[in-house]
């Protein structure tokens, strides 16, 4: 099996890397100065364990790839850029006949619930999975993750009913093991997911208020979370059982590491990086959706994503908001 990382950032970057490290056949895909960095110096990877260092092919692009059916390509990017990049590896051709589409298995190494559904428009065979990894794009060539007594814990399983094969979600799931990560695997993994959803709605929280550990703003990630768990009531969709979730959460933390602890998650990380775009629209934007759908109010969710659209837009740097300002226009 090969591991195609499409977007080696935070998290495409610890599992590409500790993959590489644990001697699996990797290709890292990135862009810009990141890639420039992989070319030169190879990819650098922290963790509670140790570091690595690891000189994995890279490539630009599905141009600089010649595909092969032993193939998974692995999608790590935000996903507002998901579209963009199925749409770039959706029609390549396979070694031995067929399109990445239809032979080539896409695995969602992604926050949110939108992407599996992005790519099974494309790709016949999706896995979903359900990312506990605290990851961090330090610099250029260089990420971390901070989980102990595992970098991180990423449930896998098919997005969709008979859309993976069973042998195939297993032997990922080894390679996965095999790279220091835990990896088990679940039928429900989309119930996970949306599970993961509720937790990601405070990302848009830490972005804009740089924190989300003081009341105001712990009271704003407290009401996105009820607005979201409404919602997905009201919507007959199954999130994780809490007993279940807090079981698998129970050894696991989600630390930062020594040295890092003023760093946040993957939203917080855009807004520092200024990208210019954030997840928020595929977050709590998703609460939006279906609030909308099934007509329950979303005043808090609606607020932070257009929040958190704005400051990437302008550039602003996290904390440039305070949670009481956000809780006022909540109220209209
Ligand atoms: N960071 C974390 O701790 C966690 C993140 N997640 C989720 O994982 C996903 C990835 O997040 P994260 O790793 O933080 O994001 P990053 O921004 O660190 O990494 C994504 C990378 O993909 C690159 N990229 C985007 N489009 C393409 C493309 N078409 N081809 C090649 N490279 C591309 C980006 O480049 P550029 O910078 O140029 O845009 C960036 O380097 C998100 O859904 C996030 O919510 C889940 C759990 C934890
Ligand atoms: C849970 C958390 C915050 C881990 O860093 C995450 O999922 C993210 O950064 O998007």
């Amino acid at each position: 099996m090969r591991h195609i990382i499409i977007g080696t950032g935070a998290v495409g970057g610890v599992i590409g890397g500790l993959l590489a490290g644990a001697g699996k056949d990797v290709v890292l895909v990135a862009r810009g100065r990141q890639l420039e960095a992989l070319r030169t110096g190879g990819l650098e990877v922290t963790t509670a364990v140790g570091t690595v260092r690891v000189h994995p092919p890279t490539a630009a692009g599905p141009q600089d790839v010649g595909l092969r059916p032993d193939d998974v390509l692995v999608l790590a990017v935000k996903s507002q850029d998901t579209a963009a990049a199925l749409t770039a590896w959706a029609d390549r051709p396979v070694d031995g006949g067929g399109t990445a589409a239809e032979r080539l298995p896409v695995v969602c190494a992604q926050n949110g619930v939108d992407n599996e559904r992005a790519a099974l428009r494309q790709f016949a065979s999706v896995i979903a999975m359900c990312v506990w990894l605290p990851a961090t794009y330090l610099e250029p060539g260089r990420v971390s993750a901070g989980g102990t007594p595992v970098p991180g814990v990423l449930t896998i399983g098919p997005a969709a009913p008979s859309s993976v094969d069973a042998d195939l979600l297993a032997a990922y799931a080894g390679d996965l093991t095999a790279a220091g990560l835990r990896a088990p695997v679940t039928a429900d993994v989309m119930a996970w997911k949306y599970r993961k959803l509720l937790s990601n709605l405070a990302n848009a929280v830490e972005a804009l208020c740089g924190t989300t550990r003081d009341a105001a703003a712990g009271e704003l990630a407290a009401r996105a979370d009820a607005e979201g768990r409404a919602v997905l009531q009201a919507a007959g969709i199954v999130v994780l059982d809490e007993a279940v979730h807090d079981a698998a959460r129970a050894d696991f933390m989600m630390s930062r590491l020594p040295g890092q602890e003023g760093t946040g998650g993957s939203s917080w990380q855009s807004l520092v990086r200024g990208t210019g775009s954030i997840e928020a629209d595929h977050l709590n934007g998703e609460i939006v959706l279906l609030g909308r759908l099934h007509a329950v109010p979303t005043p808090v969710n609606a607020v932070l994503q257009r929040r958190a659209r704005q400051a990437a837009a302008t550039r602003a740097t996290p904390g440039s908001v305070t949670a009481d300002v956000l809780l006022r226009e909540t109220a209209g």
